[in-house]
């Protein structure tokens, strides 16, 4: 993912009113600024460029590749994913079994914050290195209840990194993840807490897609808009005002603009007059004018949003974004001949013990052919990867021990290293995080990309780690080769090298199962945790209470019967629902009691909020006549949610709930925070080696 670009230039903040009332000689060749202010101003908000659609039957092809990296058609943008067959609305992009992986960071400023004072690191300031900053995700927005730590940011690998972001073209829509230890229990496996739990993350086409159209995500207005160097990227709303703007400039090509409000000059079918003939400019004044608008310095995200000079009268007959629709195809012989086929391999459960998931073949791989292409993400300084315990400075502050290393961030394990560099690299295509290591029977092998590939820049090889800390954009990329004929179902495996494999050896060798009985020490590496843990019970993963089908237990019947402390409960309710504005602050808590509804299930997925099961009643028996059996139905709970925060305006508000009815799938019970197995003191950490030799010279800057 490489965000579009747009001019970053900017001035003077004129508004539509203030020049609105300009007069325009239009019939004259060249054009005053007032005339040129009136047409950069006359946007209105007519509704959204429609879609174009088009008569072609979707075919759906699973026998070809279905996805491509190639060059973005988006100019700037590096590279893009392209689709290599059609896929129907609402169907999975990839096939069975396709779903990305995501990664949680920890503290990343807290970690990376200055010893003494305690200051924290900032991202926006990147005053360390983490290129993953445009990557993140925040939790929320992947459906995951369970925070990780105080500060945890998502990396998703694959349909989370690679795609651009066009809002007038959004063809694909991404879920949220599952969470999933793909068995690895810290009871029973040396592999806990050395994957993530985080996986299958799917995106689905949110309309019929044509075989070669770029596919595009949404990262969200604000991703645009919180970025100083995208001030100028069209957001949605660009679109909506830019279109405004081409059907105003139609008439005015046609000497009918609208002279003052409540003039109905828009009558219909006027779009049919738009030809060369009715025109009140000659081509070369319209080109001329347009060259204008385009390039005058003053900048906006809408102005960008507005096509090229060529596309204008289509613009105004079907919508911008069937225009940027055409711009955004690649013809297959395009894609089979530059683009890289990312749909080689399918995640599974690995065939290696302890390794949790691995990448599998979805088709025959002859020797020597490509089984993925690896675009780069490059972190010129591990030690931003560090995770440290804390201590209190002079100022009472709780700031990180840099002198008590105590692991790295889970990250780590999926990316590539040197112990002679300080360099990292992280692949960000779909499904490579999952291939796994086998030091004899491996059947891929790692190579840089040898063509000269768009995302490749061969230079950077040969430069030092100094010019590889300036490139804040991805540019690097290996591929995974294909050392023997691979046949189809096959787990793909590499040499993760030497070294990775003394460590594991080392980890398996040292590493014991967790105690069940007295594992409230274990289960955090942190001591911000320990007074929380003191005279704690036991541990158990929240989600199995859940799981076993025990009703959940009340406030009352925790008093003698407990749950660990590890164990948080969540309500998904939209605390909105039946509650009007605030005039102003209440001076005492309001309190609300209502029915649990549907819309909770459905608005709440997003919010969900601490609670306390107040009561349980059971539901009256059903008897499903056709098996013959009486089940008793699931509990309804009554819960209580206390001091919820809310913001209106400048007001931050408290209220107290409780809500009645509420359904199991309504109630999580998630893992406090720096509690699940990727905090364990024994989870491994590793990164993975590159071939002999393939470690570039230049980047080996330290001494091991
Ligand atoms: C790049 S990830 C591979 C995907 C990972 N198996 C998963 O489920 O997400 C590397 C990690 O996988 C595990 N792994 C890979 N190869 C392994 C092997 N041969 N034996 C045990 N664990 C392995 C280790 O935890 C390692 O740190």
């Amino acid at each position: 993912m490489v965000p579009i670009l747009g001019q970053a230039s900017r001035s003077g903040s004129l508004t539509a009113r203030t020049i609105a009332a300009s007069k325009t000689t239009a019939s004259s060749h060249r054009l005053s600024i007032t005339s040129l202010l009136f047409l950069l101003t006359i946007a209105s908000s007519l509704p959204p460029p429609s879609s174009s659609s088009s008569p072609k039957p979707i075919h759906h092809d699973p026998s070809k590749c279905l996805l491509y990296i190639a060059e973005s058609t988006i100019p700037n943008a590096g590279i893009g994913i392209f689709a290599g067959t059609d896929f129907h609305s609402g169907q999975l992009i990839g096939r069975d079994g396709w779903g990305d992986p995501a990664f949680a960071t920890i503290d990343i400023n807290w970690n990376n914050a200055d010893p003494i004072s305690g200051a924290r690191a900032s991202k926006s300031q990147r005053d360390y290195h983490w290129p993953l900053t445009n990557y993140d995700w925040s939790s929320k927005s992947l459906d995951i209840l369970q925070e990780e730590g105080d500060d945890t940011s998502m990396t998703v690998v694959g349909f989370g990194a690679v795609p651009n972001c066009h809002f007038s073209l959004l063809n694909v829509a991404e879920h949220g993840v599952s969470y999933d230890l793909a068995g690895l229990d810290r009871y029973n496996s040396p592999g806990s807490g050395a994957i993530t739990p985080f996986v299958n993350r799917t995106s689905t086409a949110r309309h019929d897609i044509y075989a070669g159209s770029e596919l595009f995500v949404s990262y969200g207005s604000a991703w645009f808009k919180n970025r100083k160097s995208y001030e100028t990227v069209p957001v949605k709303e660009s679109y909506v005002l830019a279109q405004g703007f081409l059907e105003r400039y139609g008439l005015f090509l046609l000497g009918r603009r609208k002279r003052s409000e409540g003039d109905d000059v828009v009558e219909k079918g006027w779009k049919l007059d738009l030809v060369e003939d009715n025109m009140i400019l000659k081509e070369e004044a319209r080109r001329d004018l347009w060259e204008l608008i385009k390039t005058f310095s003053y900048v906006s995200r809408a102005r960008e949003a507005l096509p090229l000079y060529d596309g204008i009268i289509r613009a105004i007959h079907k919508g911008i974004s069937a225009v940027e629709v055409e711009n955004s195809m690649r013809s297959m012989d395009y894609l089979e001949q530059y683009g890289k086929c990312v749909d080689n391999i399918v995640p599974g459960n690995s065939t290696i013990p302890h390794a949790g998931r691995g990448a599998f073949a979805t088709r025959f791989i002859p020797k020597g052919g490509l089984v993925a292409p690896a675009p780069l993400v490059h972190f010129a300084d591990k030690s931003a990867l560090h995770m440290y315990n804390e201590t209190v400075n002079k100022k009472n502050k709780i700031v990180k021990n840099s002198k008590e290393l105590l692991t790295t961030q889970l990250i780590r394990n999926y990316m590539f290293g040197h112990p002679n560099s300080s360099v990292v690299l992280l692949p960000y295509s779909s499904n490579v995080a999952y291939i796994n290591h086998h030091a004899t029977e491996f059947n891929t092998r790692l190579q840089w990309a040898s063509d000269n590939f768009t995302a490749h820049n061969e230079d950077w090889l040969y430069k030092d780690v100094i010019h590889l800390e300036q490139q804040w954009r991805a540019g690097l990329m290996l591929e995974f080769i294909a050392t023997r004929d691979i046949m189809e179902g096959e787990e793909i495996l590499i040499d993760y090298g030497d070294r990775w494999q003394s460590a594991w050896n080392q980890h398996i060798q040292d590493w014991k199962p967790v105690d069940p009985s007295n594992d409230y020490n274990n289960y955090t590496f942190l001591t911000k945790m320990s007074s929380d843990n003191a005279g704690n019970t036991k541990y158990r993963r929240a989600e199995l209470f859940k799981l076993d089908g025990a009703p959940l237990r009340t406030k009352d019947e925790q008093k003698t019967n407990p749950y660990p402390r590890n164990v948080v409960i969540k309500c998904r309710v939209d605390l909105d629902i039946g509650i009007g504005n605030y005039t102003h602050a209440p001076k005492t808590t309001p309190f609300y009691r209502r029915e649990f509804v549907e819309d909770d299930l459905i608005k709440g997925s997003k919010k969900s909020h601490v609670c306390n099961i107040l009561k349980r009643r059971g539901m009256p028996r059903i008897a499903f006549h056709d098996e013959d059996v009486d089940v008793i139905g699931p509990f309804l709970y009554t819960v209580e949610i206390s001091n919820a925060k809310k913001k209106q305006g400048k007001h931050t508000i408290q209220e107290n709930h409780e809500i009645t009815g509420v359904p199991i799938e309504a109630i999580d019970l998630v893992n406090q925070k720096y509690t699940s197995d990727m905090f364990l003191k024994s989870a491994f950490r590793h990164e993975m080696g590159l071939p002999n030799g393939l470690w570039p010279e230049a980047w080996m800057n330290l001494t091991p």
